[in-house]
């Protein structure tokens, strides 16, 4: 049994994923090596978990849009999970890229325990978003769902350019292993992660 998700091919559209593929490029010395939020308050690097590299800077102009984006298409977004829409969700938004080699093993992203103690909100809807050079000048990389019951194959998703996947947060996943032969960070696989989280009160 797996809990609904669903693909939306075209989300942000040419222009604007352009612009996000120019913006990640340009700012390779930016993304630094990604962490797993496991135990600790900080998030720390774990090489045997994930493989892959986060950017850490100011998004200028390209965050607004970006939440912008995410925000007017909630309640759709939602409703493709199978999940009632959250009244004024909190978004955390990462950039990250996989470059040859990366992969990030089966996990939830929802919190638990110590990690949930040090946060003010509760991730609920995990929406990830593609983007890189074409035609793509990698292999693998499938994010695979999990069944959260049963054992079943996995779903296997493409990465593919300008496509967002929506899936519940605690839904199981994980990110298969890539192969960038000439592993130039430009034909890295790019995402961005948006999370709605709901706020404690
Ligand atoms: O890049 C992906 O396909 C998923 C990434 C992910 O699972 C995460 O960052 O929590
Ligand atoms: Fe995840």
């Amino acid at each position: 049994m797996f809990t609904k998700y669903a693909i939306i091919d075209g989300f942000l559209g040419p222009e604007f994923s352009a612009k996000l593929l120019a913006f990640a490029v340009e700012n390779e010395r930016n993304f630094y090596a990604a962490g797993v939020t496991s135990s600790n308050a900080a998030a720390s690097v774990d090489c045997d978990t994930r493989n892959s590299a986060e950017f850490q800077g100011d998004w200028g102009q390209l965050g607004e849009r970006l939440r912008h984006a995410f925000l007017t298409r909630a309640s759709e977004l939602f409703g493709a999970a199978g999940l009632a829409p959250i009244t004024m969700p909190i978004l955390e938004i990462s950039m990250v890229a996989h470059q040859d080699g990366g992969f990030f093993r089966k996990h939830v992203d929802s919190l638990s325990d110590t990690t949930r103690r040090f946060a003010d909100a509760d991730r609920i809807l995990s929406a990830v978003y593609y983007f890189h050079g074409e035609p793509a000048a990698f292999s693998g990389g499938e994010l695979a769902i999990l069944p959260i019951a049963g054992d079943i194959e996995p779903v296997k998703i493409a990465p593919n350019h300008d496509r967002l996947v929506i899936f519940p947060s605690f839904a199981p996943h994980e990110v298969l292993r890539i192969s960038v032969p000439d592993n130039a960070f430009s034909n890295a696989r790019f995402s961005v992660n948006c999370w709605f989280c709901r706020p404690r009160i």
